[in-house]
């Protein structure tokens, strides 16, 4: 700490913690008695919240008192609190850091309906556990020839699809340290389940229907077959098929080792929509569900401790 600048502390600048990404900076200036005394001793103390209040900010309580060796007794010199934006890459880092002697290289399985994000998401998990990002999806699209899964869906049907789809995630199952976007419908067969627990861990992206529908009708249904084929426009189409379809598999949905849930999340975070939320801030909440799963006493037998 350095001594003899400035006559007042300039709080925002002077207290920065490494969970905000910067170095404190900012200097303090001392009246001519305490300096005369040649050794000062300075407190600061801070109260960092660990979940943002609200808002991408928090808010840090601080306090800086300061006294003489030969004088003992401390006087506050400032106190007060300041909004400081929180760096959510950071956090998303210090989580995945966190988290990794629990995962054990265990791959991480994203399910949940189209549009649901887990191909955005995935990928934001996939850089920061520096694992590979995989979607089932595409994988079996380079199966049959290149063909999209709208193609698929319509040359050879539904069937043919959920079978390739199954032979897809039994080739992954083997692996470690991947992070797969699966289709919406995987979670619909039993087998699928085996091959997702073999080597890893499941987390149901669980997004409130309108919203899905909102990204959807925003990009369209052509390349979603089971949302194109209803009437209307292209979000009431969205809506209907994914309620229906909803209804029928969140069961299924819930079978995951662990919830991400936007509506949650946006209450915790105080945003009044769950279109506020970000990619990352769903990513970090993952591996916060991801973090709760493993501490549990299976989790615990995952990571071998
Ligand atoms: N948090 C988010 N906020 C707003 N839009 C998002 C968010 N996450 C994803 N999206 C958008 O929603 C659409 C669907 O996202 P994404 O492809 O990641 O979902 P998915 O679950 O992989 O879908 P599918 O299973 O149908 O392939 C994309 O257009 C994407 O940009
Ligand atoms: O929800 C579903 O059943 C599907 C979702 C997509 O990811 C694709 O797997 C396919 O369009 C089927």
């Amino acid at each position: 700490m350095e001594a003899g600048v400035a006559r007042y502390l300039q709080y925002p600048t002077w207290i920065e913690s490494e969970s905000f990404g910067r170095k404190p900076t900012g200097s303090l200036r001392f009246g001519r008695r305490l300096w005369e005394d040649q050794k000062v001793r300075v407190v600061v103390s801070a109260h960092f919240p660990v979940q943002a209040s609200s808002s991408r900010n928090r808010s840090v309580s601080f306090e800086v008192s300061c006294s003489s060796y030969k004088n003992f007794s401390a006087s506050t010199l400032e106190s007060g609190s300041f909004r400081a934006p929180y760096d959510e890459a950071l956090m998303l880092k210090n989580k995945s850091q966190e988290i990794e002697p629990y995962l054990n290289g265990h791959s991480v399985y994203l399910v949940g309906l189209m549009g649901s994000g887990k191909t955005t998401v995935g990928k934001i998990l996939s850089h920061v556990l520096s694992y590979s990002f995989v979607d089932s999806d595409a994988l079996i699209e380079q199966e049959v020839n290149g063909m999209s899964v709208a193609e698929i869906f319509k040359l050879h049907g539904e069937s043919f699809f959920r079978k390739k789809e199954s032979e897809v995630l039994r080739g992954l199952s083997s692996k470690k340290q991947l992070v797969v976007s699966t289709g919406g419908g995987a979670v619909v067969r039993d087998q699928n389940w085996d091959y997702m627990q073999k080597k890893g861990i499941s987390v149901w992206l669980d997004v409130p229907l309108e919203a899905l529908a909102q990204r959807i009708a925003a990009v369209g249904t052509h390349s979603r077959p089971l949302l194109h084929h209803e009437p209307g426009d292209p979000y009431t189409k969205a809506l209907k098929r994914l309620s229906y379809l909803l209804e029928q598999r969140g069961k299924n949905y819930a079978k995951a080792n662990a919830r991400v849930s936007l509506e949650e999340i946006a209450g915790k975070l105080g945003y009044a929509h769950v279109s506020d939320l970000t990619p990352t801030e769903i990513a970090i909440e993952a591996l916060e569900q991801i973090e709760g799963y493993l501490k549990q006493e299976g989790g615990m037998a995952i990571a071998g401790l």
